[in-house]
């Protein structure tokens, strides 16, 4: 078991919300950007794909640079297996961990009970309704509710499970901040700026805007990584908000 002591305490006061997604990279590419990245600037976020080829030895290569991670598995199982992943994770020393909130609230509570129970200072999150969803695709998923509903429903389940906040589109940030409170965190992908390329999300908002209307951090995946200059791009946006 990893010394959790030795990594959280490690953790630097970072102002920026932007959380950059590390997808469609290779490991030396992603070691190549994060050299190029100021940890003050931004947070990392390392998800499946990222984690399947890497495993636990990126999130560390990350916070050996000064990086808070983000690491976004979306669990989604059972509530034993999802809560024993969450403590692994925890043991990685990873800032900030996810779960599916449509795991259910017996998962996610007894998730954070085992955080709680360990000390860990890692901020857990659930994802309510994924953002590259629209409206018309929910039926396929058994949802008949408008989207603003399930994503709703699945955050106060969340908050009701003592979570630290969900993954949702800034789209529903102004609601959500209004029904859960000013320190349930929203966490917001989707984000793009006008110029940019909508890719296969949906339901997607600007950075300034996400901020105003309530998002906590904004992940940014393609935008950043895919820029030419990805350092520039961060810094553009940055200007932005
Ligand atoms: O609802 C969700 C949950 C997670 N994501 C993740 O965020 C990034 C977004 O990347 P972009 O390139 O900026 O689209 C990606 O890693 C997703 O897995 C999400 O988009 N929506």
């Amino acid at each position: 078991m990893i010394d959790k002591t030795a990594t959280s305490t490690a953790r630097q006061i970072v102002t920026s919300p932007i959380i950059v997604a590390l997808d469609n990279l290779t490991v030396e590419g992603v070691l190549a950007l994060a050299d190029k990245l100021d940890p003050a600037l931004c947070r990392l976020k390392v998800g499946k794909e990222l984690f399947t080829r890497a495993g636990p030895s990126i999130v560390q290569a990350l916070q050996q640079r000064g990086f808070d991670v983000f690491l976004d598995l979306k669990f989604h199982d059972i509530p034993n297996t999802t809560a024993q992943a969450v403590l692994a994770a925890a043991d990685l020393g990873v800032w900030m961990v996810n779960v599916h909130a449509s795991a259910g609230s017996a998962a996610m509570s007894l998730a954070k009970q085992k955080l709680v129970t360990g000390h860990y200072d890692t901020l857990l999150i659930a994802v309510t309704v994924l953002t590259s969803m629209s409206q018309e695709v929910l039926p396929q998923i058994g949802v008949n509710d408008p989207l603003d509903v399930q994503v709703s429903r699945l955050a106060q389940l969340t908050q009701q499970s003592g979570l630290d906040g969900v993954v949702c589109s800034a789209q529903e940030a102004k609601v959500l901040k209004a029904l859960c409170g000013a320190d349930f965190k929203l966490v917001t992908p989707g984000i793009r700026m006008l110029e940019d390329s909508a890719d296969d999300q949906h339901r997607i908002c600007t950075p300034a805007q996400a901020l105003q209307d309530g998002s906590d951090y904004l992940v940014i995946g393609r935008s950043i990584t895919q820029a030419v200059d990805p350092a520039a791009k961060l810094q553009k946006i940055l200007q932005s908000i």
